[in-house]
């Protein structure tokens, strides 16, 4: 996999010109969802490189981040002429960078992109690492491919109009990087205060939180072993998102990986022995500031087959865990029985409900 430039910018419009005069692009498209379309856009518009460039917007969130928006991407750039040597610029969150780079991934066999993320979830995770794509199924990034942008430019700036639930479902992932990396990151996490934020405090943490991504995927790029400490949380939160997608009642990803972690956090605990304090104080910070998914006992099957589809398994019906030992103490390819599984989900409805 080529090397992915992650940059965090001090001064954005003149580092993204710089990194568009570097190359002769025969024409530049910029994606954007509806609402970044009319909250983001704009703060591109004194950029001269982007004066004639053209612009493709979709519907917002993961509802669209589905196989018809990308063909109505796909249209786009082939309506509207691009080429092998054309750019997409991906201005949006997980779901404009994750379909985004998909649609490039596959334009033509691959064309150049660049990643803007403007929440902070796509800062700290999606926009990173290289991995792309759509729902399919009623499942979870079940078609996609690993296409690094060439460059994911990072400016805290974009998160002036982000919503709260939005900017938790990002701290959700940063939660799970500091679960998996260093005691330090993952306490100073627990103590951030949501009713004031302090967004220089919140640039540092992000700082920090994207390294833990880089760190990773640069030893382990196409998730054969130690990316898969990424995905902690995911087993049980992808299952809870689809259920909720399923259910009509969407839950941001953040919320459902913060979930997620709260089960597997549990497991981690009987498993491997993750500390019990730490296990308490997580799942209090989660319950706190996330609320709980509702689900009844009737719905584990569901869950349960959701679960049969993670991109982990490696054998059919035998379920993937990423589970922790101690904060940054990771444990990959661990499994669990049907029935350990149902007890996770007891264990979720006693705590969080
Ligand atoms: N590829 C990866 O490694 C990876 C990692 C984590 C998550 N993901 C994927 O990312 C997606 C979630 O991403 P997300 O949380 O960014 O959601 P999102 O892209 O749906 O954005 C959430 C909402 O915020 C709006 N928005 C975006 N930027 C804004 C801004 N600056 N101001 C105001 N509103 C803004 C969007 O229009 C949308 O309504 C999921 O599909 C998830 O599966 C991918
Ligand atoms: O980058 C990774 O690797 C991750 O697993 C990051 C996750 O936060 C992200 O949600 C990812 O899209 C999940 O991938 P999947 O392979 O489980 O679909
Ligand atoms: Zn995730």
């Amino acid at each position: 996999m080529s090397k992915q430039e992650v940059i965090i910018c001090q001064n954005f419009n003149t580092e993204l010109s710089q990194k568009l005069s570097a190359h002769s692009y025969d024409k530049i498209f910029i994606l954007t969802d509806e609402h970044t379309f009319r909250l983001c856009l704009p703060l591109l518009q004194d950029i001269a490189l982007l004066k004639d460039a053209e612009q493709i917007v979709i519907g917002p969130e993961d509802v669209h981040k589905n196989l018809e928006t990308l063909a109505y991407v796909w249209n786009q750039l082939s309506n509207r002429g691009a080429t092998r040597h054309s750019l997409l610029i991906n201005l949006g969150g997980g779901m404009v960078t994750d379909l985004g780079g998909f649609a490039a991934a596959t334009f033509k066999r691959g064309i150049a992109c660049i990643n803007i993320p403007t929440t902070l979830l796509s800062m700290i995770d999606a926009a990173v690492g290289g991995k792309t794509g759509i729902n399919f199924n009623g499942l979870k990034n079940e078609i996609g491919s690993f296409y690094p942008a060439d460059q994911v430019m990072i400016d805290s700036q974009f998160l002036k109009t982000l919503d709260m639930p939005n900017l938790l479902s990002g701290y959700g992932e940063m939660l799970k990087h500091g679960l998996i990396s260093q005691p330090s990151h993952w306490s100073e996490l627990l103590t951030f205060d949501f009713a004031h934020i302090d967004y220089a405090l919140l640039q540092k943490l992000i700082g920090q939180s994207v390294q833990v991504k880089e760190d990773i995927v640069e030893k382990d790029p196409y998730e054969q072993s130690i990316r898969k400490a990424l995905n902690f949380g995911h087993t049980i939160g992808h299952a809870f998102e689809s259920f909720a997608l399923k259910t009509n009642h969407p839950v941001l990803h953040g919320y459902a990986v913060a979930w997620g972690m709260v089960c597997e956090l549990y497991l981690s605990h009987i498993r491997c022995g993750f500390p019990k304090e730490a296990l308490r104080t997580t799942i209090q910070f989660i319950k706190e500031n996330y609320g709980s998914l509702y689900f009844t006992c009737d719905d584990y099957e569901c869950l349960y087959d959701f679960m049969k589809h993670d991109k982990k398994n490696a054998s059919c019906g035998v379920i993937n865990f990423t589970l922790l030992g101690g904060i940054g103490d990771i444990r990959i390819n661990q499994t669990a029985s049907q029935e350990e599984i149902y007890e996770l989900l007891d264990f979720y409805r006693e705590t969080m409900g």
